[in-house]
């Protein structure tokens, strides 16, 4: 592609924008356009020079543009490093402060080679009354100023491209929501805050690494997915025994990508209907969460509203055999549940990955968790050595220890969930030692290999009394 300079005219066209600004106030609004007008074409006439204006309110709207504060955000992430004016400001729900581009001030931005230059203008109204109207208020915009000549990959390429950068950068800035779908097919949020992070979740470290590319490839797939003709989202199957990490996992996704997370809990969706209104209320670039997907879904495919059931229970124990055939009110279906995450209304979420977290793997429909709807099926399990080394290094702040050896030894002849191993490494006093809290973990490990000990001793000697049982002759 060719490359280009806006050179002098660009600075000067901002520079002459500043001063008619300043004292266009003062004219009466026919003498301003005229003035304006003029101005532009002779303009053109000289140096072909083209912009694009982006006004923050559109007419009779009460609303900023999107378009307007997407470009501000883009800016925004400019500004700092070439504008010599800058104002600061917190923005709505964003995390840290913005430095944003001043009035009437610009910047040259850069795209393949092709040199632009953006301004920040502000129009004082006529009159100034009290209002509430945006429309009564000062208003802004920004210009797009650049050579005419590259009118094609401007208005083609760079506009788009400056719009997918500035949506990027507001949602690594926005602090994350987590919604919760209440009555009907709304949803409530709070803003969440949450530190877990892949840095921070103890795991073997390869497989670990895997998750996170996939879920990298995953959010940076938009062209392949558009390519292989495919809906652009991700399911995710996280089961493992209760204090593996499911919930933190999803924490850590969300923190990874940026994404908002959607907890949907199932037994309050009255069908599947307004399943897939709640399907349609949701933003792009978000995880859709099931916790506990055995406990939302029997076996028939039938949601069996059962309260009662505790999480650690067996979905088709005998408590929940008893409940089945009592939900008069179960409307939301198995193939209701499979339209949502993968029928023709999935399309309209746009960018999504879709979580289902079970302590029961192996009492699932196999239609709902297979490959192409689960994608990438993770096993959380109880705390390997490898595990523990992050935790150490989370809570002590050590690598090593010469008491590392004796627990990765106890923790390959015992089960012990990252959850109490983290409990265990936790200081029970301010300024514990390194030493006290590693034994407190040895202390545990031992305690859980004798309980494992003696239960296996009964399990056989059980076994033994049946085979005795069995042998004496009747
Ligand atoms: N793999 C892990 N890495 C880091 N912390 C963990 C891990 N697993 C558990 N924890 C810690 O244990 C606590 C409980 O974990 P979490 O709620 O994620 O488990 P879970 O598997 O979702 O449990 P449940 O099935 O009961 O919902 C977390 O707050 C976290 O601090």
């Amino acid at each position: 592609m060719e490359g280009g300079k806006l050179d002098d005219w660009g600075s000067s066209l901002a520079g002459l924008m500043f001063i008619w600004a300043t004292f266009q106030q003062f004219f009466p609004q026919f003498l301003k356009d005229y003035v304006q007008n003029l101005w532009y074409k002779l303009l053109h006439y000289f140096k072909p020079t083209m912009q694009i204006t982006f006004n923050e309110f559109s007419p009779g709207l009460y609303r900023r543009s999107e378009a307007y504060t997407v470009i501000e955000s883009y800016l925004s992430s400019k500004s700092a490093a070439k504008a010599s004016r800058l104002r600061a400001e917190i923005a709505k729900e964003s995390k840290p402060l913005v430095l944003a581009l001043d009035d009437h001030e610009y910047i040259t931005d850069n795209f393949h080679g092709v040199e632009v230059k953006w301004y920040r203008g502000k129009q004082i109204p006529e009159r100034k009354t009290i209002s509430w109207s945006p429309h009564d208020a000062d208003k802004r915009y920004y210009i797009l100023i650049f050579h005419a000549k590259y009118r094609q990959i401007i208005a083609e390429k760079y506009v788009n491209y400056v719009l997918e950068e500035g949506r990027a950068i507001q949602v690594r800035r926005r602090q994350r929501r987590l919604y919760m779908n209440g009555e009907g097919d709304e949803w409530n949020f709070a803003v969440f805050d949450h530190p877990a992070s892949f840095d921070t979740f103890a795991m073997d470290p390869q497989r670990k690494e895997q998750i996170v590319d996939d879920l990298i490839t995953f959010s940076q797939g938009k062209e392949y997915y558009k390519k292989i003709g495919k809906v652009w989202k991700r399911g995710y199957l996280l089961y493992g025994p209760p204090g593996t990490g499911k919930s933190t996992m999803i924490v850590a996704m969300s923190n990874l990508l940026g994404y908002d997370i959607y907890d949907l809990e199932l037994t309050t969706v009255k069908d599947n209907a307004e399943l897939k209104r709640l399907l349609i209320n949701t933003k792009s670039k978000s995880i859709m969460v099931i916790e506990d997907i055995d406990c939302s879904l029997g076996f028939t495919g039938k949601r069996k509203k059962d309260k009662n059931r505790k999480k650690g229970d067996n979905p088709m124990g005998e408590k929940a055999k008893e409940k089945e055939g009592e939900g008069d009110e179960s409307k939301v279906t198995l193939s209701g549940l499979l339209n949502f995450i993968d029928g023709i209304w999935s399309a309209c979420a746009g960018e999504r990955i879709v979580v289902f977290t079970t302590n029961h793997v192996d009492q699932l429909d196999p239609a709902l968790i297979r490959r192409g709807r689960m994608d990438m099926h993770i096993k959380l399990s109880n705390c390997t050595f490898g595990a523990f080394k992050v935790l150490a290094k989370n809570y002590l702040d050590i690598d090593s220890h010469p008491l590392f050896e004796k627990i990765g030894e106890l923790l390959e002849v015992t089960e012990m969930t990252p959850a109490d191993v983290a409990e265990n490494l936790t200081p029970k006093k301010l300024g514990a030692a390194v030493e006290t809290c590693l034994e407190a973990v040895i202390h545990a490990l031992e305690i859980a290999k004798e309980a494992r000990r003696v239960k296996a001793q009964k399990e056989e000697e059980e076994q033994e009394n049946e085979t005795e049982t069995e042998s004496v002759p009747q």
